[in-house]
């Protein structure tokens, strides 16, 4: 890898935290807190999710989406954006940064749509966020595998909850007091075929910059590329974040960032145009500048919703004052997520 061309991110293996000598924790712990305080963006290895399973749920995404509209129609998103689950075709979600007012919503939307599609997947027993499954005969297997990937999903948080309260100097069980009702979204992201000029000039984007609302995220990805961080010492420059394979994407989401007053970065990223273009790839983009689709996996670690987001002991100080008011998580996550619908 180039790290003059992509966001050099280091690679953390998480079977140091699990396993290994006192000290090799402390130097995995230092190398991950410090990717965390710069970037706030890492791969991780050893991840746990084996990935034969990874690659299965690639698959059960792609065959969801080549369904047919009005198949995948069955399973829609409910109307009001906080309740996440199920189908968002193309142009229905706008992911924007901290916009709320209407009017401007309204404008992004049409200036730049998000040329994605979603389906969104949450805890089997959530009253009030149902989930929202095709019928077993549109897609037979498709819901008994993605509540199982979902449950997988939640042991690989529950190790990395674990990690970042020990670079944090906590105890390994601190944040998952915070996380006890599972309020987290596995989402199922496809970018269609697109024009690559298009994306370059901004006419349509994949996901435009954003950061992300919940505690973090980790985010499998395709081989086809496009992932951008922004570069923490220079405001607008992306650098792009490639697939390696066996690895994950941890980002940390707001919340984290609040709880350490700062220390831990929620960075801006988006999808755009991948670095290999500017080559002219030509599995990448053909002759006529068509990007290939994009298939992403992200899972959201969500905060309990009943839970105040307030500074944790530590990370503040006389020194240190304060850099946020407290937040309820649930109002945090729901006015985020109805901007984008
Ligand atoms: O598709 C990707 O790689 C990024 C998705 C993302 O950032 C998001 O859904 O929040
Ligand atoms: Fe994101």
């Amino acid at each position: 890898m180039n790290a003059q061309s992509t966001s050099a991110l280091p690679i953390i293996d998480l079977d140091v935290f699990r396993s290994a000598s006192p000290q090799e924790v402390k130097s995995a712990a230092d190398e991950l807190l410090a990717a965390l305080k710069t970037i706030g963006f890492v791969y991780i290895k050893n991840h746990g999710i084996p990935q034969p399973l990874v690659d299965e749920a690639f698959s059960w995404s792609a065959r969801f989406f080549s369904l047919p509209l009005s198949e995948k129609m069955k399973a829609p998103h409910p109307p009001e954006g906080w309740h996440h689950r199920g189908y968002s075709s193309p142009g229905r979600e706008k992911v924007t940064h901290q916009v709320f007012d209407q009017d401007s919503l309204a404008s992004l939307r049409q200036k730049a749509p998000d040329a994605k599609e979603s389906f969104d997947i949450g805890r089997e027993d959530d009253a009030r966020m149902r989930n929202v499954w095709p019928p077993e005969d549109v897609m037979p297997g498709f819901r008994g595998f993605f509540a199982k990937f979902y449950r997988r999903c939640f042991e690989l948080e529950d190790d990395i909850l674990s990690a970042i309260a020990t670079c944090l100097d906590l105890d390994s069980g601190y944040f998952h007091r915070f996380h006890a009702g599972r309020e987290n979204q596995l989402r199922l992201l496809c970018y269609p075929e697109v024009d690559a000029g298009r994306l370059q000039r901004g006419e349509v984007e994949r996901i435009g910059a954003h950061t992300d609302y919940g505690t973090m995220t980790f985010l499998f990805q395709d081989d086809v590329g496009g992932l951008e961080v922004e570069d923490p010492n220079n405001k607008g420059i992306f650098k792009p974040v490639p697939s390696i394979p066996g690895t994950v994407v941890l980002n940390i989401g707001d919340f984290l960032q609040r709880w350490s007053n700062d220390i831990l970065k929620s960075t801006m990223h988006r999808v755009g145009v991948p670095p290999e273009l500017a080559g002219a790839r030509r599995d990448t983009a053909g002759a006529a500048g068509v990007l290939r689709p994009r298939y992403s996996i992200p899972y959201f670690v969500g905060t309990d919703g009943h839970v105040t987001v307030d500074c944790i002991p530590g990370c503040y100080g006389p020194d240190r004052p304060k850099r946020y008011e407290p937040v309820n998580a649930r109002e945090y996550i729901d006015l985020r997520a109805n901007a984008a619908y």
